[in-house]
C-alpha cells in the first residue's frame, strides 16, 4: 500500500508548476496559500518540490528538531559564476568544507569579541554620518536616508573585511560592481564573468607583509583580510581555507552583509518617522541615558531597552529576507506527519510567522512595548522571531548587524529631530516594498533633520 503522505499542495500547471502564483511578492502569495493549504505545503517550482513553511511551530520542526536534514542549500547556477563555485559560507552545500569555512567565520571574523574590536570603527563612521546630516539640515533639505543608511553600513563593511574605506573613484567602482552583482544574482543567466578588484585588495594586504603576521584570536583591530590570509598561511595539511576560499568569504561578508543591515536600518527610520509616539518615546530613552554628552557611544546602548524593543518591532514586520536564505532536504524524513523526500527545497516564511495572529497580538501595529515585558529574541530561540534564521545555518552575522543597526539608530535619534517632506503626516508614510532578494522600500527615505539643543 501506498502510505506517502505529502504536505497539501495547490493545484498546478504542468511546466511552471506553481510559480505563476507567486507574483510580484512572493511572501504575500505565499502567506495566502498558507492560509488555504497550512503552515506545511508543498509547491513546485517547475519541477522542484518546495517545501513552504509558515508558522512558527513549523519552523521549529525544520530548524530544530530536523535542522541538520535540512541543513543544505539548494544549487543556484549564479553562485557557481559569481561566488566562486558556491565556495562561499551562504550558498555552500553542506559538508567538511562548509564546517570549516562556517567555524573560521564564527570564531575569527564575526565573534562577539572580533566585533567588539572594531568599535572605534562604528564610533567613527557613524560620526561621519551625523557630520554629514548635520551639514545638511538646514531649511528643511530632505535628506535620502536611504542612501545614508547604505553608505554608513558599506563603509563600516569595507573598514572592518579590508582595512579602509573606499571613496571616489573607487568607491564608485566597488558600488558598480556590487550593483551589477547584485543584478547578476537575480538574473537568468549572464554572458561573462564579474570583473572583481578583491585580486587587487588582497595583493596589497600581501605586499603588506601582514599575511601570516596575524594573532588571529586577539583583539587587535587586524581586519578580515589580514586574519584570513593568516589563516591560509599557516594551514594545517586537512584544511580547505585556500586563497579561494578567502575571497569567497571577504565577498559573503558584503553580500549577505550589507545590503540586509541597510535594509534594517531603512524600515526602522521608516517605523520611527510612521509613529511619532514611538519615535518620542524611544529620544526620551536614549537622550536621558546620554545626558549631557554631545553622541551616544556604546557603553551607553546596554541601558536601552526601548531601543532594542523597536528594533525587534521592526524585523517583526520587515525581516529583510522575509523567506530567509533556501534550505534543501539532504535525506527522506518525516515532519508533523508529512512525508518530506531528500532534494526538496524549503523556503521559510518569516515575514508571515512574524504577522501570525496565533503567536503576535494586534500582529499588523507597530507596537515595541510587546517587547518590554517579554524574553522572545531575534537569536534563533523563539520561532515567532526568525529574521535570522536558526540552527546550524542561521546568521552568523547577528551580533556583527545588532551592533551597527544600534548605534546607527541611536545617533540619529539623539541628535536631531526628524520630520517628513512638507510637513507630511507619518499616516501619508509610502510603506511599499521592491521585489528581490532583500527587500526594501520601493522609493527611498526621505526625511527633515532638526538638530537637537540640549539645554
Ligand atoms: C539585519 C541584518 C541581517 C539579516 C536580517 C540576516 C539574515 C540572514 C538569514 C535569514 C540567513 C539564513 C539563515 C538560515 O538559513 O537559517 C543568513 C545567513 C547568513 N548571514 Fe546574515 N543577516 C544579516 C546580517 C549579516 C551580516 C552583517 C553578516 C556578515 C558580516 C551576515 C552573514 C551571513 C552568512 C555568512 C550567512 C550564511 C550562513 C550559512 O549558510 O551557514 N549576515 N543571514
Amino acid at each position: 500500500a501506498n502510505t506517502h503522505n505529502s504536505p497539501p499542495s495547490p493545484t498546478r500547471l504542468p511546466l511552471l508548476g506553481n510559480l505563476h502564483q507567486l507574483g510580484s511578492f512572493p511572501h504575500h502569495r505565499l502567506q495566502t496559500l498558507a492560509q488555504n493549504y497550512g503552515p506545511l505545503m508543498v509547491l513546485h517550482f517547475g519541477k522542484v518540490p518546495v517545501l513552504v513553511v509558515s508558522s512558527a511551530d513549523a519552523a521549529r520542526e525544520v530548524m530544530k528538531t530536523h535542522d541538520l536534514v535540512f541543513s543544505d542549500r539548494p544549487k543556484r547556477k549564479m553562485n557557481e559564476v559569481l561566488l566562486y563555485g558556491s565556495n562561499d559560507l551562504a550558498s555552500s552545500k553542506y559538508g567538511e568544507y562548509w564546517r570549516q569555512i562556517r567555524s573560521v567565520s564564527v570564531l575569527h571574523l564575526l565573534s562577539t569579541k572580533r566585533v567588539q574590536s572594531f568599535r572605534s570603527v562604528r564610533e567613527e563612521e557613524t560620526a561621519r554620518m551625523m557630520e554629514n546630516i548635520r551639514e545638511c539640515c538646514c531649511d528643511s533639505f530632505h535628506l535620502n536616508l536611504t542612501d545614508m543608511c547604505a553608505a554608513v553600513t558599506n563603509d563600516v563593511t569595507c573598514r572592518v573585511t579590508l582595512g579602509r574605506r573606499y571613496c571616489g573613484e573607487e568607491g564608485r567602482k566597488f558600488q558598480k560592481m556590487f550593483l551589477e552583482f547584485g543584478e547578476c544574482l537575480g538574473a537568468v543567466s549572464i554572458g561573462d564573468y564579474v570583473p572583481w578588484p578583491l585580486d587587487e585588495v588582497i595583493e596589497e594586504h600581501a605586499r603588506n607583509g601582514r599575511d601570516g603576521g596575524v594573532d588571529v584570536d586577539s583583539e587587535d583591530q587586524s581586519d578580515f583580510v589580514d586574519v584570513l590570509l593568516s589563516i591560509e598561511k599557516n594551514n594545517t595539511s586537512d584544511s580547505l581555507i585556500n586563497r579561494t576560499a578567502v575571497k569567497a568569504l571577504i565577498l559573503d561578508m558584503f553580500v549577505a552583509g550589507t545590503d540586509t543591515t541597510f535594509t534594517a536600518l531603512e524600515w526602522i527610520m521608516s517605523e520611527l518617522l510612521k509613529h511619532s509616539s514611538v519615535m518620542h518615546r524611544l529620544q526620551d530613552e536614549v537622550r536621558s541615558v546620554v545626558g549631557n554628552r554631545t553622541h551616544v557611544t556604546e557603553d551607553d546602548l546596554g541601558e536601552m531597552k526601548y531601543l532594542k524593543a523597536v528594533i525587534k518591532e521592526s524585523l517583526r514586520l520587515h525581516p529583510p529576507l522575509p523567506l530567509l536564505v533556501p534550505r534543501k532536504c539532504m535525506e527522506d524524513v518525516k515532519v508533523k506527519g508529512y512525508d518530506i523526500g531528500a532534494g526538496t527545497q524549503v523556503l521559510v516564511n518569516a515575514w508571515a510567522i512574524g504577522r501570525d495572529p496565533s503567536c503576535w497580538d494586534q500582529p499588523l501595529e507597530f507596537k515595541p512595548e510587546r517587547f518590554l515585558s517579554s524574553s522572545i529574541d531575534f537569536k534563533g530561540h523563539d520561532f515567532e522571531l526568525i529574521p535570522f534564521g536558526a540552527g546550524r545555518r542561521g546568521c552568523p552575522g547577528v551580533t556583527f548587524a545588532t551592533a551597527i543597526v544600534e548605534m546607527v539608530i541611536a545617533n540619529l535619534v539623539h541628535q536631531f529631530d526628524w520630520s517628513l517632506p512638507g510637513g507630511a503626516s507619518g499616516e501619508d508614510l509610502d510603506m511599499s516594498e521592491t521585489t528581490g532578494l532583500a527587500v526594501h522600500r520601493k522609493s527611498p527615505l526621505l526625511a527633515v533633520a532638526t538638530a537637537y539643543q540640549r539645554n
